[in-house]
C-alpha cells in the first residue's frame, strides 16, 4: 500500500512540476507575469548567448526524442517500473525545459513590435489561441495518460492500465499534429519579436518538423497501413479546406 501511495505521489508531483513549468513557459515566451522572460538574463557577447541557447535547445531535443522512442522505453523499463515510466519521462522533459528557462541568455534586439491598437490585440489573440489549441489537443488524445497520471492512479487502485489507443477526434481529423501546430502558432504569432525569441522559434520549429517524422515512423511501425492511410487522408499541420461532412468522416484507423 505504502509503495502504491508513493508511486501515486511521484506521478502527482511530476505532473504539478510540469504544470507550473508549462505556465511559466507561457509567461517566458509572452514576456508577461514572470521574473525572467526570453529577453531577460545575463548580458554578454552574442556568440556566448547563441552557444548557451543552442546547448539548452539541443538538450531538450535529445532528451525528448531519445526517451520517446519505443526501443528506449523497452530498455529502461527494465529498471523503471512501467506505472512510473511516463511520469519519469515527463519529469525528465520538464527538467530540460526548466534548465532552458533558468539558463537562457537573451538577445533582446527588436525584429518587430506591433504598435498598440487592434492589430496588437489580434496578435495576442493568435498567440493565446496557439496555447489553447495545444492544451485542447492533449485532452483529445488523453491528457492524463500523456502526463502519466492515469498510469499511477491505476496502480494505486490495483487496476490494469490500458493505453487510450489511437484516436481521431475532431482536431486530429483536421491535422495529424494539432498539438505541435499549437506550439508553432504560439512561437510565431507574437506581437514582439526579438532576435532571441526568433532564434528560439526557428530552432524549436525545426525540431518539431523533425520530431513528428520520428513519431510518425513509430506510428507506422505500430499501425502499418492504417496509419499510412491516415497520413494520406489528413494533412500534417495545415488543414485542408474541405466540407464539414468530410471532417466528420474519420480516416479508417482501428487502434494502436
Ligand atoms: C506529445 S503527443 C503529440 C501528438 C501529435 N504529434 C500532435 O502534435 O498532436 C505525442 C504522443 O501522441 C501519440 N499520438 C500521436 N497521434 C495520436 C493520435 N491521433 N491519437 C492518439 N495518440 C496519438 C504519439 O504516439 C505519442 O506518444
Amino acid at each position: 500500500m505504502v509503495r502504491r501511495v508513493l508511486v501515486a505521489g511521484y506521478g502527482a508531483a511530476a505532473y504539478v512540476f510540469f504544470l507550473v513549468t508549462f505556465l511559466y513557459t507561457i509567461g517566458f515566451l509572452a514576456g508577461v507575469g514572470v521574473p525572467k522572460d526570453v529577453d531577460d538574463g545575463p548580458s554578454g557577447p552574442a556568440w556566448l548567448a547563441l552557444l548557451v541557447d543552442t546547448g539548452l535547445l539541443t538538450l531538450f531535443a535529445v532528451q525528448h526524442s531519445v526517451m520517446a522512442r519505443p526501443w528506449f522505453k523497452r530498455w529502461w523499463t527494465r529498471w523503471v517500473a512501467p506505472p512510473i515510466e511516463r511520469s519519469t519521462y515527463v519529469l525528465a522533459a520538464t527538467l530540460a525545459v526548466a534548465a532552458l528557462l533558468w539558463l537562457w541568455r537573451p538577445l533582446p534586439e527588436t525584429i518587430w513590435s506591433v504598435p498598440d491598437g487592434w492589430l496588437r490585440w489580434l496578435f495576442w489573440a493568435g498567440h493565446l489561441a496557439g496555447w489553447g489549441l495545444l492544451l485542447l489537443s492533449t485532452f483529445q488524445i488523453g491528457h492524463f495518460d500523456l502526463f502519466g497520471l492515469r498510469q499511477v492512479l491505476a496502480r494505486l487502485q490495483r487496476r490494469q492500465y490500458t493505453e487510450p489507443g489511437f484516436a481521431q477526434p475532431f482536431l486530429y481529423r483536421l491535422v495529424r499534429h494539432p498539438l505541435m501546430l499549437g506550439f508553432l502558432i504560439a512561437f510565431w504569432i507574437t506581437p514582439d519579436m526579438s532576435v532571441g525569441r526568433l532564434y528560439f522559434a526557428v530552432v524549436a520549429s525545426a525540431y518539431i518538423v523533425v520530431a513528428v517524422r520520428f513519431e510518425e515512423h513509430d506510428l507506422v511501425g505500430q499501425l502499418g497501413d492504417d496509419y499510412r492511410r491516415y497520413q494520406r487522408d489528413v494533412p500534417r499541420f495545415v488543414p485542408r479546406v474541405s466540407s464539414a461532412a468530410d471532417r466528420r468522416r474519420p480516416a479508417r484507423v482501428e487502434s494502436r
